[in-house]
């Protein structure tokens, strides 16, 4: 299997573009389903989740083509309304076709996506949504069947701001009849984008970004030109390299707004964090100042960058508090981090590291996205080389991370066997 190799890297120093966020545009993606048209987005990152979705598209009916960062949909002749097993279980965000699906064609049929390693993931809130709006939902050998006589706006409550149940939502009531409320939605960044789509598509999407998301349903919906937002995730991810080398990075084509829990604790840490209007400078600290943080719906600290934050907390002066409360099972690279000489323990929803001075290069095994991101930062500190396994799960969605940490002068390489 592939995989990474990284080496006692000294201070990351350059410029580094951000690349379009992998979890707008998979929303985004999935809501061309609503158009009977052609949809160009552009701004779309090379991952391995894009052409998962657009794989899935296809086998929809959907002609796509993606080319230099833009991705063209055409989804006028869609002919099939199911999503199976083998797609769906590469990827969970494919469940997001389930609202476009039932908004046009009143029908879906999609594997359940099940769990994975940072938590078991119900799609319940999803189909909550779905019920509310006139939707009858059978679960049957491990699918979800759904449809309807026609989707009818409803008033939604969200027991907890699920980012992609308001995707969902908001998606299946862009084509509804009447009105649909969402409370207590999710505000990330990634929902105004998709909501900035849908309405650019001939949609009614008022209030995304705040906690009451309010949509009028609309007869049709036509094809778009979008460019998707840049990739909040990554982009903290660069940061954190700036701080845990001690070094200093300007990240490109950024929206600074969408870092500010970010920022805050970077400069809690002791980083000097400089903000222009689409690029941050991070300077990384002499000294890495302890401090506790808890992740939250967003516009509090993001989960996706709970782990990155880790690594960097571990090797501060002093001892620091993480307490995870979006996922309750994202601390599976702890063991790892461990294993490179990191003392961190776990109490339940709470992480408690007690900084040390030096990490060790070891062998150690990607077990989802962000904690691979966060093994690959420590290997850049730790003495000798640290060998990164199972880099799949990095590679559904940092674009090209070998190659631009490189540029910045960081001993890494990817070596297929
Ligand atoms: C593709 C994508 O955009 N992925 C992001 C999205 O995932 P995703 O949309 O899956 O995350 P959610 O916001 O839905 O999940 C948050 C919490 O709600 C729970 N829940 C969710 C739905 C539901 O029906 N029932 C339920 O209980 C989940 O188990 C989890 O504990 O938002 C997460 C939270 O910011 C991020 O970490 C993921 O990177
Ligand atoms: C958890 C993540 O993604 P997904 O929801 O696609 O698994 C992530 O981006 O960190």
């Amino acid at each position: 299997m592939a995989h990474i190799l990284v080496r006692k890297s000294g201070p990351l120093k350059g410029n580094v573009k951000i690349s379009g966020a992998k979890n707008a545009v998979l929303p985004v993606i999935a809501a061309t389903l609503l158009a009977d048209g052609v949809s160009t987005i552009k701004g779309v990152p090379d991952l391995r989740d894009v052409h998962v979705m657009s794989d899935l598209l296809r086998h929809l009916g959907a002609k796509v083509e993606f080319k230099d960062e833009t991705l063209v949909v055409d989804a006028t002749n869609i002919n099939s309304y199911d999503a199976p097993y083998e797609l769906v279980s590469k990827m969970r965000a494919s469940f997001l076709i389930m609202g476009p699906l039932l908004a046009r064609f009143n029908r879906s049929k999609i594997s359940m996506p099940g769990g994975c390693a940072i938590g078991t993931r119900p799609i319940d809130l999803h189909l909550k949504g779905f019920k509310a709006m006139n939707a009858l939902v059978d679960m049957e050998h491990g699918y979800v069947e759904a449809h309807t006589k026609g989707l009818e706006g409803h008033k939604i409550y969200l027991d907890f701001p699920s980012v992609g149940a308001t995707e969902n939502i908001m998606m299946a009531a862009a084509l509804a009849d009447g009105v649909t409320v969402i409370e207590n939605a999710a505000e990330e960044p990634e929902i105004v984008d998709l909501s900035n789509f849908i309405n650019e598509m001939g949609g009614k999407v008022k209030g995304a970004g705040t906690k009451t998301i309010k949509i009028t349903g609309v007869k049709a919906l036509h094809g778009a030109e979008h460019i998707v937002i840049p990739d909040r995730i990554e982009a903290g991810t660069y940061m954190v390299a700036a701080a845990i080398t001690k070094g200093d990075i300007v990240l490109e084509n950024v929206i600074p707004d969408h870092l500010r829990p970010v920022m805050a604790k970077l400069i809690e840490m002791g980083c000097v964090v400089e903000e222009g209007e689409s690029t941050i400078r991070v300077i990384g600290p002499k000294n890495i100042m302890p401090t506790d943080i808890k992740t939250m719906p967003h516009p509090g600290f993001p989960t996706d960058l709970q782990s990155p934050f880790m690594a960097l907390l571990s090797i501060a002066e002093g001892n620091s508090m993480v307490i995870e409360t979006v996922f309750e099972n994202r601390f599976m690279n702890v063991p790892e981090l461990n294993r490179m000489g990191a003392d961190i323990k776990i109490e339940g929803k709470s992480a408690v590291i007690q900084g040390v001075k030096n990490l060790e290069g070891s062998n150690v095994v990607a077990t989802d996205l962000r904690a691979g991101a966060a093994l690959i930062l420590s290997g850049m500190v730790a003495e000798g080389q640290t060998r990164v396994t199972e880099i799949y799960h990095v590679e559904r969605g940092y674009v090209d991370i070998v190659k631009k940490l490189s540029s910045l002068g960081a001993n890494i390489e990817k070596i297929e066997d």
